[in-house]
């Protein structure tokens, strides 16, 4: 028998049971679930992440819908257990899903949603803050003068790279990708070259006015470049920064022989998913290259980094809060919400993923429906026709 865990109960009487295995920010998520008639608890143990078991006693013998995180393993066990308390919904309070086995949910029949777009630009800054940290050593030289090293201004003090007129290169141009290349572009006039499996046509159209318009007034034209292949924006750009997805095409997307194929003075950047970067691979080459910088959100073994990186001075790391904005991480409580009460109430899909606005709108009703349910097309769900 698992352990029992700590909970927070808030509509005692409401007849859906929900649970959070964490507290999220805001508290509209909570209005909306107790107003349509749900019990929620709110799982409030201290451990950081939970365990399979924590997970499992918390569905308990009745649930009717799960909000999870993205440091949750939801496969078999999980889906099953939800599945025997008669629960048809899960949803991550995250966009990416690479911790969830979506088969195993196909099979037991939980819709699983995400929180798309809502996170879009606020990862995007995140990107562009590390570039901008990693550029111009900001960190370095921030322990440099609390080291009281400082003693006057000298003239290779902390020389770093220019961004302007440099070439900014993105993997995986979908919709924070694409945000990103816009901030670098135009806001430091960078020249973009990027590459996915498909054609970011917005982007490309974006970068030809913005050149347009800074041509018209006398200044160097942007460019853009689609590139055949990866390895020809890893030959080619300044900056790299990383936003695929995580699947099996992803992993160890960035390893030995592709740092190798980067410029020397060249600087990385990961909002992505850790595991993209074969991140031991990663040490030496900033070991071996002191002009060569990164910029990391993510981690191949988070919440843990490979041994040496701690101590390079040549990389910048944070703890996974590139979508850590107020707005952003309220709207992706709500979203997580609402996916799984749409799921309960029987709502359709939204027809839309990436326009997800209308759920956002603290003073208005939200649609009735599900703003994103990744498996939706598997399990046969409705789309709304809104
Ligand atoms: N660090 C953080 O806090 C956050 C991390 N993320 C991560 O960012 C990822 C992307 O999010 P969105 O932009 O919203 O998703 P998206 O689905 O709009 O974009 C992903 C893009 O990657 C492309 N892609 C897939 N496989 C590829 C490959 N082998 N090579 C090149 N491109 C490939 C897709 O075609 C798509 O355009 C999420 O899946 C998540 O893992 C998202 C939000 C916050
Ligand atoms: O949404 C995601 O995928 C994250 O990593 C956290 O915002």
């Amino acid at each position: 028998m698992a352990k029992p865990v700590s909970i927070q109960v808030w509509n005692p009487n409401g007849k859906y049971r929900v649970v959070s295995t964490k507290s999220m920010p805001g508290t509209r998520w909570i209005n909306l679930l107790i107003q349509q008639d749900c019990r929620l608890e709110i799982c409030t143990e201290k451990k950081t992440i939970l365990s399979v078991e924590d997970t499992i006693a918390l569905i308990g013998d009745k649930c009717d819908g799960v909000i999870g995180q993205l440091t949750e393993d939801w496969g078999e066990e999980l889906f099953s257990a939800l599945s025997k308390a008669g629960g048809k919904a899960f949803s991550n309070m995250a966009v990416g899903y690479n911790n969830v086995d979506v088969n195993a949910a196909n099979k037991h029949g939980v819709a699983v949603g995400n929180t798309p777009g809502v996170l879009t630009e606020t990862t995007a800054e995140l990107a562009a803050s590390l570039t901008l940290a990693a550029a111009r050593r900001i960190v370095e030289a921030d322990e440099f003068m609390r080291a009281g090293l400082y003693d006057g201004w000298l003239p290779h003090l902390f020389v770093g790279n220019l961004l302007k007129g440099q070439t900014v290169g993105v993997i995986g141009a979908g919709r924070i990708g694409s945000a990103y290349a816009r901030m670098m572009v135009e806001g430091f006039k960078m020249n973009l070259i990027y590459f996915d499996l498909y054609q970011s046509t917005r982007l490309e159209k974006f970068v030809t006015a913005y050149g347009a318009f800074l041509k018209a007034n006398g200044e160097t034209p942007v460019t853009w470049k689609r590139a055949a292949s990866m390895d020809e924006v890893l030959q080619e750009a300044d900056i790299i920064s990383l936003h695929p997805i995580l699947d099996k095409t992803t992993y160890h997307l960035v390893n030995k022989e592709r740092l190798a194929k980067m410029k020397k003075e060249a600087i990385l950047i990961n909002c992505s998913r850790g595991p993209v970067i074969d991140e031991v691979a990663l040490v030496e080459h900033l070991k071996e290259n002191p002009m060569f910088r990164v910029g990391l959100d993510v981690f191949e073994d988070e919440p843990y980094m490979k041994p040496g990186l701690a101590e390079l001075k040549n990389a910048v790391v944070v703890p996974h809060i590139a979508s850590a904005s107020k707005w952003t991480r309220e709207g992706m409580a709500t979203l997580a919400a609402l996916n799984v009460l749409g799921k309960i109430k029987g709502y359709p899909v939204w027809f839309d993923a990436n326009r997800v606005e209308p759920f956002l709108n603290e003073n208005a009703q939200p649609p009735a429906a599900c703003p994103s349910i990744v498996n939706a097309k598997a399990l046969s769900l409705p789309v709304s026709k809104l």
